[in-house]
């Protein structure tokens, strides 16, 4: 039984529903690894592309089909038109699962087993444009960078992400990463992460570049205090701890946070780790430095979950913003005098990146942004107020990055 395939279609049909990949994942438990892992790559890689597999449907089909149907077409358009599947193979699997999918779907297997001969014939792929963000995110996005950026950011969605690592100091590079000019690793081939060379000793974690700057910008120095106040599952925390910090890591979530205690047992590294609110934790004394990597619309993260624009229609957005604000407010009132702040965001919203930052200084008289010349990163990228701005379809020669906002903002006193 094609056990990747109707795990993709579980994916795919979870996702309609309106629950993310990573939610979904646990549906996939009995299977194999390497078919989980095939599942996954196939339903991320339909989402990636799904608005020009329905062009391409909708070019042979007379009515448009059921949805758990046009799953299926879906799933086999990308998988010959895109990841270069043999036709006939993919077409009898393509009959096979909508035969499986009860009576509705055996009255659809004749029509899909045409339409899937027509799809595989299909010219002009490569040609179609790349799929569209949705609007709630298009707008603001052309709006700020205009809509040459929108497409290129578009481009990138559909490329897709390599892999990116951050390295412990002083240990050894798995083999074939190549370094990036802001010091992350990048790997030229995708496998299983947990078996490279390096990984199980905890010699680096999974981060993308773009997500390694907030703590380079914030320059940790050994023995400061600095919460890290949402920390999981733990990147950044493992940064600063790495530099030699006195690390406190706080997250809401006991489950996430389950997966920074292994990163830290993993890497050798240590922090005190608090599940707490962060608009309520308040430490003994006052912090020489606060992380605040907030909750966001994680829009910088498309590359990486091609599902998001299909679970979300921005309304939460505006409950973001607010929250943000309220945990900048309280981040800077935790810090001593001359104490610094790095706000980031993995967003593309300048609503939850530049203007969070206007209004910030604009709350609070006396806070300053100092300048993010950090080694790797070019000037086009730092933002008239001086945030750093990272956009998916920087370094398109290298392999993108993730969307980032982050600034770094000091409160008066003796530094
Ligand atoms: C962007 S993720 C953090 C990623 C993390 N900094 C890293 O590098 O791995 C945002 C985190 O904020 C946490 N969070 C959301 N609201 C929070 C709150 N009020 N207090 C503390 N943590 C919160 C979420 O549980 C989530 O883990």
């Amino acid at each position: 039984m094609d056990m990747a395939r109707r795990g993709a279609l579980r994916l795919l049909q979870g996702v309609r529903e309106g629950r993310s990949l990573g939610d979904l994942a646990g549906l996939l438990a009995a299977l194999a690894p390497a078919d989980q892992a095939r599942a996954g790559r196939l339903a991320a890689e339909t989402l990636r592309h799904r608005d020009r597999a329905d062009a391409v449907i909708a070019a042979h089909v007379r009515r448009w089909p059921a949805p758990p149907v046009a799953d299926v077409l879906r799933l086999a358009c990308v998988e010959m038109l895109e990841l270069g599947g043999a036709a006939h193979g993919v077409v009898d699997a393509a009959v096979d699962l909508v035969r499986g999918q009860g009576r509705g779907g055996a009255a659809a297997a004749g029509m899909v087993n045409a339409v899937a001969r027509k799809i595989a014939r299909h010219e002009g792929w490569q040609a179609l444009p790349p799929q569209r963000m949705p609007g709630w995110l298009r707008e603001p996005v052309v709006a700020a960078w205009g809509e040459d950026a929108a497409r290129a950011i578009e481009a990138a969605h559909q490329a897709g992400a390599p892999l990116d690592l951050t390295l412990k100091p002083g240990a050894a590079a798995p083999p074939g990463a190549q370094p990036l000019p802001t010091g992350s690793l990048r790997m030229r081939t995708q496998g299983q992460v947990s078996a490279l060379p390096g990984y199980a000793e905890g010699h680096w974690w999974v981060q993308d570049a773009a997500a390694a700057l907030p703590v380079r910008l914030l320059a940790p120095a050994p023995g400061e205090r600095i919460a890290d106040l949402c920390a999981a599952p733990g990147g950044k925390t493992l940064q600063l701890a790495a530099a030699g910090a006195e690390v406190t890591a706080v997250d809401l979530s006991a489950a996430r946070l389950a997966r920074l205690d292994q990163n830290l047992a993993r890497c050798g590294l240590s922090a005190t780790v608090v599940a707490a609110d962060a608009l309520e934790w308040r430490p003994a004394a006052a912090l020489d430095a606060v992380l605040l990597d907030a909750p966001c619309s994680a829009t910088g993260t498309i590359r990486r979950h091609p599902d998001l624009p299909f679970l979300r229609d921005g309304s939460g957005v505006a409950d973001l913003v607010a929250l943000q604000a309220r945990l900048i407010d309280h981040a800077l009132s935790l810090l001593r005098p001359g104490g610094r702040l790095v706000y980031a965001v993995c967003s593309l919203l300048p609503a939850e990146g530049e203007a969070q930052i206007d209004a910030a200084l604009a709350r609070h008289p006396g806070l300053a942004i100092e300048p993010p010349d950090l080694p790797g990163t070019l000037p086009g990228w730092i933002t008239p107020a001086r945030g750093l701005r990272l956009r998916p379809d920087h370094w398109p020669d290298r392999g993108g990055m993730d969307g980032f906002f982050m600034a770094r903002l000091v409160v008066p006193g003796a530094t």
